[in-house]
C-alpha cells in the first residue's frame, strides 16, 4: 500500500523552481531516503506534504487523503520533525507533551497512556520532569519526536533530523526510526549524510537541484557506487551536472 503518492509536485518561489515536478510513492513499512545536497528542495517538499506550504502545481496524498483537498485528514495521519528543535524553554518535556496532546485531542487516561508508550519507545524518563531550557540538544529532540508521534501517525517525515546531534543522540535516532518501521510505520528520511541513510533506508531517491534524478533500492542505488552509497550518490548527481553543461564549457 502507497502510504504518500506526489504527482508532479511542483513549488516556485517567484521564479525560482525549487521543486519540480516531483513523482514518488513511499510504501507501507519503509523507510524512504529524501537525499540532497543543500538547496536540493529536501524541505519544501517535506513542508509541502505536511500541508505547511501550498504546491505551485501538482499534489500528493497522504495515507490516501490529498493534501490540497483533506489538509485536516492529512495532519492527521503524518507527523513531521523539522527545522531545529524550538520547543518552550520554560515548560517541562511532559508540559509540552501535554499541551501537543491537546491538539490530538488526547487527554486523561490516553494521554498518559500515549506519554507511557512514547517515554519507552523513545527512552526519556529523564527528559520529562527536565525544564526544556535546561535540556541538551538530545533531550530536546526526543522532545520534538515524541510530540510529532503522539498521535501515533502512519506516516512520519523527517527532516535533517540528526542535524547538530551528538554520537549518542544520533545513534538514539537511527535506532528509533527502525524502531517506527518495525511497528509497520511509513517514513521519509531526509538527509545528506549518506552513512546514516545506508543505514537505515530501503529506497532512496536523489534529488537534485529540485529534480529527482535516481530512485531505487538502497542497495540497488550502493550497487551503483561500488558498495558505496556516497560514491553512487556524486557519480549521479555529477552526471546530471555534466549533462546541463553546454557542450562547449565540456571541453
Ligand atoms: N521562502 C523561500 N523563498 C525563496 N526561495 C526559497 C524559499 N524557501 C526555500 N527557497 C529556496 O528553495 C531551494 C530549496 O530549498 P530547501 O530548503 O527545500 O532545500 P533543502 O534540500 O531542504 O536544503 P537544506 O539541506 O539546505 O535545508 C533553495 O535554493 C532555497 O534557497
Amino acid at each position: 500500500m502507497e502510504m504518500v503518492r506526489a504527482t508532479g509536485l511542483s513549488k516556485r518561489y517567484k521564479n525560482f523552481k525549487a521543486v519540480q515536478e516531483l513523482s514518488f510513492a513511499l510504501r507501507q513499512g519503509e523507510v524512504y531516503g529524501l537525499l540532497g545536497p543543500n538547496g536540493a528542495g529536501k524541505t519544501t517538499t517535506l513542508r509541502m506534504l505536511a500541508t505547511l506550504l501550498t504546491p505551485s502545481s501538482g499534489t500528493a496524498t497522504v495515507a490516501g487523503y490529498d493534501i490540497r483537498k483533506q489538509p485536516l485528514e492529512v495532519r492527521r495521519n503524518l507527523g513531521i520533525v523539522n527545522g531545529g528543535m524550538q520547543v518552550y524553554e520554560r515548560l517541562t518535556g511532559r508540559e509540552v507533551l501535554e499541551f501537543f496532546a491537546g491538539f490530538y485531542g488526547l487527554e486523561g487516561r490516553l494521554f498518559r497512556e500515549r506519554l507511557a508508550w512514547v517515554t519507552e519507545l523513545l527512552e526519556m524518563e529523564g527528559v520529562l520532569d527536565k525544564l526544556v531550557r535546561e535540556m541538551s540538544s538530545g533531550m530536546r529532540q526526543k522532545v520534538v519526536i515524541a510530540r510529532a508521534i503522539l498521535h501515533q501517525p502512519p506516516v512520519l517525515l523527517l527532516d535533517e533530523a540528526t542535524a547538530g546531534l551528538d554520537v549518542f543522540a544520533r545513534r538514539a535516532l537511527l535506532e528509533f526510526v527502525k524502531q517506527y518501521r518495525a511497528l509497520g510505520k511509513s517514513l521519509i528520511y531526509s538527509t545528506h549524510v549518506m552513512s546514516e541513510a545506508e543505514e537505515v533506508c530501503d529506497r532512496v531517491g536523489f534529488l537534485y537541484e529540485g529534480k529527482l534524478v535516481y530512485e531505487g533500492p538502497a542497495g540497488e542505488a550502493m550497487a551503483h557506487g561500488g558498495g558505496s552509497l556516497e560514491r553512487s550518490f556524486i557519480r549521479r548527481l555529477e552526471e546530471v551536472a555534466t549533462q546541463r553543461t553546454p557542450e562547449a564549457l565540456r571541453r
